[in-house]
This record gives C-alpha cells, structure tokens and sequence, in this order.
C-alpha cells in the first residue's frame, strides 16, 4: 500500500466545473442532521438508503468514497423519549451514544444491499491536533479505503466536552477531506444551494458558483438552521471556504439531488478552489484546535514566525494568558492583540513566566541544558495572519 503521505491527488482543484466531482477518484461527502431526519427529528432510514445507494453507485464507479455523517443525536432523540434536540451537553452526549449506534445499523443495512462494508471511524478535534493522533487518523482512514471500506466519520460526542468540540460536522468534513487528501468535498444539507438571502425569502435567488469569498460579499447566511441541525448556512459556508482554501473544490447541494450531485450535473452551489494543498497537519492545527490560551509577542517575534519562518523563541514572548498544559494549542497575539498565528506550545502556562524575554543561553544557564527549547517549534505553528 501506498503511505498516505505519497497519494499526489490529480490536479483537479482548477476545474471551475461540477464535472470534477464525476473524475474525482476519491470525495468526502457530508450529510447533516436535517437531511436524515423526518417530522419531529427522528431518524428516517428512507434518507439513510437513499445517500447509501447514491454512494455505491459513484463506488461502482470507480470513486473512493468518505462519508461524514451527522444524525446521532438526532438518531437518540425518539428512543431516549425525547421532545426535542436536547441542548444540554450531558443529555446530547446520551443520545448520541444511543444514537451512533443506531444510525450505523442503518448505514450498515443499506450499503450490504450493495455489498458494500462500512466501518465508523469517531474522531474529536483533541485527538487528532497532535501528530501523533493526527497521522494514526489518517492511517486508519488510508488502511479502510484501500480495503474497499466505506468509511463513516462523525464526531465523538460521547466523550467530546465543549472545550474539544468540532461542534460542526461541516468543519469536520472540510478536515477529513484534507485528511484523506480528496479531490472534492460535498456537502449535502436540507437546502438545495446557497441562496443570497435566506431561502424562506422570495426575494433569495440561488448562487450557482463562487469563485472566491469576495463573491459573497452582501449575501446573507444566517446560522438560523433546520432546528435539528447545528449552524445553518454559516458553518457549511465557513467550511466551503475552509476547503478551497487547501485546494479542495466545494459543492453545497441538497441532499435529495446527491445522486446528480456526484455525476456534476448542475446542481447546488460550487465552491473553486482557491489556495494550493497546505502540509496536512497545519490546517488541523489552524482550523481544528480549540485555543486553551495566549501568547503576546513583540514585534521582532511577529516578524520572526509571520516572514522569516522561524520556531518562536522565549526571548520574543511578552506575556501569557490563560492556564495550558505543554502541547496544548495556544493562540499566538501581536503586541495589539491580533492572532498571527497559532501553535501547540512547548511548556505549560506556569513553567512560561519564568522564561519570557530569555535568551536560550539564559535559559540553559538557568534551567539546565534540554531546557532550552523553542517555546512553538516550527513545525508546530501555522501562521494565520501575516502583516505587512
Ligand atoms: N443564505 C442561505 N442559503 C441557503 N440556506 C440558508 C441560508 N441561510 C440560512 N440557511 C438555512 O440553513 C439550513 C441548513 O443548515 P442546517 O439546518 O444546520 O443543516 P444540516 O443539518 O444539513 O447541517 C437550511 O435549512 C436553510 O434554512
Ligand atoms: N455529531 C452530531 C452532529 C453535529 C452537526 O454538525 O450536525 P449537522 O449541523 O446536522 O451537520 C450528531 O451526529 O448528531
């Protein structure tokens, strides 16, 4: 098997046209809450069969195929005696739990009717920051798809806490199809495109294609949803952008159109690529961690991690804010306080004082050789914003 690492994707992010999606040889698509659900948020295993069978036929065809799918909560509700989506995070953690198991027996059924084997694979933003959580992720995923597995991601809600939350499946699929290095991202929702205004409106006409975040520019995506899913238009929005960013064209289309959806055929909204493919585990770490803190730099630092590529020394660091643990995600401030970038630091927040505005040869003379060390190295920072 080929590592991860060496898949070269085909150049496929310059096509402005839907047709990527029919050569596309491997595609992430994601399907919320809202579209698997019927009146009152239950599960509906006709919507489960029906991405099922629109999945295989695009793996007969020859496309590997990742599947995000939301719907465990959703799927807990009507066993658990539930009204409604529970807000709480202890009571959603429960119907998840009853709910993930409940929504892979479904997918598990409906994929066998096309001999096809699935496996779930629960991921949460904390696991795969790290590299090393982050590279046995993607080894999983590569293992499953060389296999002939189709792979369904969701969150791991039973044991994820509102700190580590992805929150959003959208922003998780946008990750995974990074992850998986895919030709394409599609997005299935309960809305048949982005519109430019909410769509209840008849005033809202349908955007067929955007080329870049300037073209939404006076459009107006609200995050008022279905009810049962999480962050309306906005997050699928935030993720499309997210995607394009690192290469990866975006369709946003109704999940009832999945199968003309993956044909190209012109349905939806299409995201084009806009960026080249980032190192992989740069965009987790700029899109995916949850921040447990600051770090204030000076000015010669900024310069230093935003233009000249550099680790972040003690020496350039003027304060720390927040309680973290060495290997936390921190965010990293200019002198006015604007992210530059982000990091996973090298020491907690109560070794860090001690340090600030150090040289290392202060702090070998002080702490002892191996106590030098950078506080973000290199590889462990992606910049976020580079000033002038
Ligand atoms: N500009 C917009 N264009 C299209 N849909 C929008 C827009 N603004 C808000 N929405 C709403 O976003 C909803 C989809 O989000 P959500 O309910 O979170 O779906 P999912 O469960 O698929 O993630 C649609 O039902 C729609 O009402
Ligand atoms: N992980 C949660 C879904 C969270 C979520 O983003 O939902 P949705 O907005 O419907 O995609 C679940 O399975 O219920």
């Amino acid at each position: 098997m080929r590592a991860t690492a060496e898949r070269t994707p085909r150049d496929l992010s310059r096509g402005t046209e839907r047709t990527v999606l029919r050569a596309a040889q491997r595609v992430v698509v994601k399907i919320g809450s809202s579209s698997l659900t019927r009146g009152g948020g239950a599960l509906d295993p006709a919507a489960v069969a029906a991405v099922a069978d629109a999945l295989a036929a695009r793996r007969e065809a020859g496309t590997q195929v990742v599947l995000v799918s939301s719907g465990a909560i959703a799927a807990g509700i009507t066993p658990l005696g539930l009204a409604a989506r529970p807000r709480d995070l202890a009571t959603q953690q429960a119907a998840a739990s009853v709910g993930q198991g409940l929504l892979m027996a479904h997918y598990t059924r409906a994929f066998a009717r096309h001999g096809l084997t699935v496996a779930q694979v629960l991921l949460t933003a904390e696991d795969v920051v790290r590299r090393g959580q982050y590279k046995n992720a993607q080894r999983a995923l590569e293992r499953l798809l060389a296999l002939g597995v189709v792979p369904i991601v969701n969150e791991n809600d039973a044991v994820a806490t509102d700190e580590i939350r992805f929150g959003d499946n959208d922003r998780l699929a946008a990750l995974v199809a990074h992850v998986v290095q895919a030709d394409a991202l599609v997005l299935l929702t309960d809305v048949d495109a982005l519109y430019d205004g909410h769509p209840s409106l008849p005033t809202s006409s349908r955007i067929g294609v955007v080329s870049s975040a300037a073209d939404l520019e006076g459009v107006t995506v609200t995050a008022r949803g279905s009810g049962v899913g999480t962050g309306g238009m906005t997050t699928k929005v935030t993720a499309a952008l997210t995607a394009t960013g690192a290469g990866i064209p975006t369709l946003v289309a109704g999940a009832t159109d999945v199968a003309d959806a993956l044909e190209g055929q012109d349905v939806g909204t299409w995201f084009q690529a806009t960026g080249p493919r980032p190192r992989t585990r740069r965009l987790w770490l700029a899109h995916a961690a949850h921040a447990q803190g600051r770090l204030v730099l000076d000015e010669g630092a900024v310069r230093a991690i935003t233009h000249g590529k550099r680790s972040l020394l003690a020496a350039g660091v003027t304060g720390v804010e927040g309680t973290f643990e060495a290997g936390d995600p921190v965010e990293i401030v200019d002198p006015d306080g604007t992210v530059v970038a982000r990091g996973l630091v090298a020491y907690s927040s109560e070794e860090l004082p001690e340090r600030l505005g150090r040289t290392s040869e202060q702090l070998r003379e002080l702490f002892g050789t191996g106590h030098d060390r950078e506080v973000v190295n290199r590889d462990d920072l992606v910049v976020v914003r580079r000033r002038r």
